[in-house]
């Protein structure tokens, strides 16, 4: 029998965060605010700071300054007797290509009731777990190409979710997020278990809606197109979410990657509830928006290529599907980064 088959959506949870970034301080903002207990798994700067001047968020319903704690290895979870409980609950809130590592970091505090929820955008490395069908139990290559994410996580404690909260940092242990908190969570096998419905209860309760899907990885491929019709393009072009979604020229990419993509969902089983129209027309609505990869790129961070591109890639390559107008994408995308990273070394070092 595991802790889980216990968790209680009203009493505290031990809860582990692993990522002080923008999704990972909001959540731990708001978590901590319920009075759950929250460690942050924290890094550099961001550890500093938040260990000197605590983590505040601002959100739609206000300004939150968390009693959370600031960690860099999760062996400072213990107390002065050398004990702590295994978290109730992980959280990891990295990018995709930096998630083995920090799976590996948690992994020595995981309990046999621990649930852990990967939150990062594209083809998570769980996606055949419990899938079913000819693929069952096989990797993802793009994802988890070295195989540490399926050795450090015990499958069975992870639950899936497709992450619609926004946020931005706005300096170490500083976080914006400017829409309602909403999170899709599902179990990989499908079905609507306790522990899902317990997870999202406990979430609601400090005002982030969790909405348990019983096919998750339907709304994984509605999320997966949104992000590789318009992530990609929006480093090759610079182009706002607008400007991407309802510029003549742009929208034929748009459309053929859109294409391409829901040939493979519909070859993996998905039932997407996507009006191809009306989907356009949404991402026209979302405004002047630059999306997450575009501010990546300007920052001269790692893309989330992988994740987001070649793992669909990669699914596409298993029904033989071919993929010519992404592939084309993502090579674009790739040029730019690299000329953009020249850039950058040619530059004179400022003192
Ligand atoms: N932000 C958003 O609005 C949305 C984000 N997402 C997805 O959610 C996921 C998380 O995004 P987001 O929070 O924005 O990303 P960020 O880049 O803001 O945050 C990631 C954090 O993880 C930290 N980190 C990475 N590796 C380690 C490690 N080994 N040890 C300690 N810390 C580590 C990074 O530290 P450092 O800064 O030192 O590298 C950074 O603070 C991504 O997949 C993103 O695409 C999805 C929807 C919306
Ligand atoms: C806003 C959106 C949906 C654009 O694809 C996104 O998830 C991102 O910027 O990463």
């Amino acid at each position: 029998m595991t802790i889980s088959m216990f968790l209680d959506p009203v009493r505290p949870w031990r809860v582990l965060i692993a990522g002080a970034g923008a999704i990972g301080c909001t959540l731990a903002a708001r978590l901590a605010a319920a009075g759950h207990t929250v460690d942050l798994l924290a890094r550099g700067r961001t550890l500093q700071t938040l260990r000197e001047q605590g983590l505040v968020l601002d959100d739609l319903d206000g300004r939150w300054h968390s009693p959370v704690r600031a960690i860099a290895h999760v062996d400072e979870r213990q107390n002065e007797h050398g004990n702590e409980p295994a978290p109730d609950l992980v959280l990891l809130c990295s990018k995709s290509q930096d998630l083995p590592a920090l799976a590996e970091q948690v992994q020595p505090c995981l309990g046999p009731g621990t649930l852990i929820v990967p939150l990062v955008n594209g083809v998570p490395f769980w996606f055949f777990h419990g899938a079913g069908g000819r693929f069952d139990g096989q990797t993802v290559q793009a994802v988890d190409p070295q195989g540490r994410l399926a050795q450090a996580l015990p499958l069975d404690q992870v639950l899936g979710a497709v992450v619609f909260v926004t946020a931005e940092s706005t300096g170490a242990g500083r976080v914006r997020s400017r829409t309602p908190h909403l999170l899709m969570l599902g179990e990989p096998a499908g079905g609507l278990s306790p522990r899902l419905q317990a997870l999202c209860e406990m979430f609601a309760q400090a005002g982030i809606e969790a909405r348990p899907q019983e096919r998750l990885r339907d709304t994984l491929w509605t999320k997966l197109i949104a992000n590789l019709t318009s992530n990609p393009l929006s480093v090759v072009t610079r182009a706002t979410l607008q400007a991407i979604y309802s510029d003549p020229v742009l929208l034929e990419t748009v459309r053929a990657v859109m294409h391409e993509t829901m040939l493979v969902a519909s070859a993996y089983g998905a039932r997407l509830s996507i009006d191809p129209i009306e989907f356009l027309q949404l991402g026209a609505g979302m405004g002047a928006v630059r999306t997450s990869m575009l501010q990546d790129f300007e920052r001269d961070r790692p893309l989330e290529l992988a994740a987001i591109g070649d793992a669909v890639v990669e699914l596409a390559e298993r029904y033989a599907l071919p993929m010519p107008a992404t592939r084309t994408l993502l090579s674009q995308t790739r040029w730019h980064a690299a000329r953009r990273a020249e850039r950058r070394l040619a530059e004179p070092a400022t003192a």
